[in-house]
């Protein structure tokens, strides 16, 4: 019975430990001193600044500080300017990124500057690709926040709104201000009134924390809700659907932000069902949300099963409607032309709709980065693609730039992050994924802030208080150590590059199992698979060499380029080597700037991979005694299988593709061990065998 008891206690006491550790996020504040708050308005989202700071002050001890809301010509937007004991911004949503700023900064220790601080980007939001019943497409962090399945599933809870406003918080702590509740592949009951009712709750739980609420919708609802017969954008009584469609979710959610809108892409429902174009579907929607100043995010992401370069099509299809598109309507472009990778070249979209508002979708979730099993902080990936220069208007033109405004004039700007949310625990299965959570946040703020800063940030605030110390539990007043932070942070900023490096290293790309993404499948896919997601589709092995060939006697994708580029990319010789297969099919014996053929590099690259992996082990193992035992071996045990998956990557790759090659691997690296007939038996496509 005693022991019983022991074990029952000793569970209770780490559950509760993980629900705190993992609940807090990066938002830990501890033992606040007293502090005076001085406003002289009040409001909903005020209170909450107001709150916080006095949970969180770190300054000295009885200090006052001042919320003011006035006009001032160096603020845009939400942005704000700080000092020691006064936060002044020209809205109240700017007061509460000031309060959250100046807090981060006492507990950083970063310099509080009086100088402006604005937004890169007027929307800053998540994607939840969550399903009415609860399911979260490409999500590993359990169920959605939002949605449940079963009978009770639209009641609104307690515990729902705890959740919805820690949620909330966290966004604003970073920035975030707005939101899609669910999935681009969207289910027409989203917009039927009993789920309008939780979409209303869900929106009044967001809006004090200066969150906008917006909705996925599917382009065939006026003949699925309505039963009309079509749901072509161009016909009457469609567009009056729409239009009483609108004026019905604004009686909801009177600040509704507006559609985000998957159609003519992967089987959803679209214009060109109706021989329609993108523009005439987005603008019909577009008009309807107008009288309400709600807008339409069109994604780019729109291909349809085909055998040439599936890598162009956005572009072809998108590029001939530039400037047809209204202004409340932006292009949502995927970093990358295919699909999240961990290394893709930027759109080649970016830059070139030069009359059309576009904005980048990056993905948080990690549905092709080692879903909740890999560390993998994806700032610098994301600072990658934001800093490419895309040359559309001289040289300078960034993604970052061509998307902000600084370049083109667009009513709108905004960045889109796919969330990784769920009701796990921790939020994000991975620890370390709540980072990619708050690069995200912090990138749309700041377009231009460097991953070292973010991650800098991210471990002082997650981890304040990891010290040494004979328990091994953090001590709240002790800020951090060196020893721990120096290490853990470079292992973050190297993490991307090691799983490029045993995924796919040289441009490789889309070669993971095929409909769980996430172990090796360079080999083969299920059956009546679509001829783009059957290898060799995008890795073209055969004894001649790989790589797939979009040069301009290939698929010609590098045309899309604009020029310096267009010339780069299609010259192996000057095309960087980390996009080399990507562009181009080079023979197995090419040699590379390190001297080595083509083969040999590869092998060495995916034996990197799978060090740098043992190495970030070996550095979390260092990192024991400055880290809670709970989150020190969530992270331990994740690691593990991430070395072992690596393992496998490497073998498989190289095993499969030595078929072709038909040369050695190096005798200087270690050999693969695994079977490659018994690797291919275990794919069934749903990355479960890995
Ligand atoms: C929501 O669908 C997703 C799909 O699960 C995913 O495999 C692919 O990456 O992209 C699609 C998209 O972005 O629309």
């Amino acid at each position: 019975m005693k022991v019983v008891f022991n074990v029952l206690f000793f569970f209770i006491v780490i559950t509760c430990q993980a629900q705190e550790n993992g609940h807090q996020l990066w938002l830990r504040y501890k033992n606040a001193k007293p502090v005076t708050v001085i406003c002289s308005k009040n409001s909903p989202t005020l209170s909450i600044a107001k709150q916080e700071l006095q949970n969180g002050w770190q300054g000295e001890p009885n200090a006052s500080i001042t919320l003011t809301i006035k006009k001032d010509k160096a603020l845009k937007d939400d942005g704000f300017r700080l000092s020691q004991n006064e936060v002044i911004a020209a809205t109240e949503k700017g007061v509460l990124y000031g309060v959250y700023e100046l807090l981060r900064r006492q507990r950083t220790g970063e310099a509080i500057t009086g100088e402006a601080e604005n937004p890169s980007y007027q929307i800053r939001i998540l994607n939840h690709w969550d399903n009415p019943n609860g399911s979260v497409e490409r999500g590993y962090a359990g169920h959605s926040i939002f949605w449940r399945s079963g009978p009770d599933s639209l009641t609104v809870t307690q515990n729902d709104k705890k959740i919805w406003t820690e949620y909330a918080r966290a966004n604003a702590s970073i920035g975030i201000n707005a939101s899609v509740l669910n999935n681009v592949n969207a289910s027409p009951k989203i917009i039927t009134p009993e789920y309008l009712n939780r979409v209303k709750a869900i929106a009044d739980v967001l809006r004090p924390y200066g969150i906008k609420t917006y909705l996925s919708i599917n382009f065939s609802s006026p003949a699925i809700l309505g039963k009309l017969k079509t749901s072509d954008p161009l016909d009457k009584a469609v567009i009056k659907w729409w239009q009483d469609k609108v004026k019905e979710i604004y009686s909801y959610v009177p600040d509704f932000g507006g559609f985000l809108v998957k159609a003519s892409s992967e089987g959803q429902p679209g214009p060109q069902d109706f021989g329609r174009t993108h523009a005439d579907g987005a603008n019909m929607l577009a008009d309807a949300l107008k009288p309400y100043n709600g807008i339409v995010m069109w994604r780019a992401f729109v291909y349809s099963p085909n055998d040439k370069d599936r890598a162009k099509q956005a572009y072809n299809e998108f590029m001939p409607l530039d400037g047809k598109f209204k202004d409340n309507v932006i292009i949502q472009v995927k970093n990358g032309p295919v699909d999240f990778q961990p290394r893709e070249p930027f759109s080649p979209l970016f830059g070139a709709m030069k009359q059309t508002s576009v904005m980048p979708e990056l993905q948080v979730t990690m549905e092709y980065l080692g879903h909740d099993k890999y560390l993998v902080f994806l700032s610098t990936m994301w600072e990658e693609v934001l800093q490419s220069d895309t040359y559309q208007q001289g040289e300078g033109s960034t993604v970052a730039r061509c998307t902000d405004g600084s370049i083109y004039s667009q009513k709108y700007t905004a960045m889109a992050g796919v969330s990784n949310v769920g009701l796990d625990t921790n939020w994000c299965g991975h620890l370390f994924n709540q980072a990619n959570w708050y690069a995200f946040g912090r990138l749309a703020w700041n377009v231009n802030l460097k991953s070292e800063q973010i991650a800098d940030e991210w471990l002082k605030l997650t981890f304040y208080g990891a010290q040494s110390s004979k328990s091994g539990e953090a001590n709240y007043n002790a800020g951090w150590n060196d020893n721990f932070l120096k290490p853990v942070k470079q292992m973050m900023l190297d993490s991307r590059e090691a799983a490029v490096n045993f995924m796919t290293p040289l441009g490789l790309h889309h070669i993971m199992s095929a409909n769980g993404h996430y172990g090796p499948g360079p080999w083969w896919a299920p059956k009546g698979m679509r001829a783009d997601w059957t290898p060799p589709y995008y890795h073209q092995a055969a004894e001649n060499g790989i790589g797939f060939d979009r040069t301009k006697t290939g698929s010609d994708a590098v045309e899309q380029y604009h020029e310096p580029l267009a010339s780069q990319f299609n010259d192996a010789a000057t095309c960087p080597e980390k996009y080399l297969l990507w562009f181009h099919h080079v023979p197995w014996d090419y040699k590379l700037k390190s001297g080595r053929t083509l083969w040999d590099e590869l092998c060495y690259k995916y034996d990197e991979g799978v060090n740098q992996v043992r190495s970030f082990q070996k550095v979390w193992d260092k990192a024991g005694v400055y880290v809670d035992s709970t989150r020190f071996l969530e992270v331990q045990r994740k690691l593990r299988i991430q070395c072992v998956n690596a393992g496998l990557w490497k073998d498989a790759c190289l095993l499969y593709f030595q078929q072709f090659s038909k040369m050695p691997i190096p005798y200087e690296l270690e050999r693969p061990v695994n079977n490659l007939d018994v690797m291919m038996y275990n794919d069934r496509g749903d990355g479960r065998s890995h």
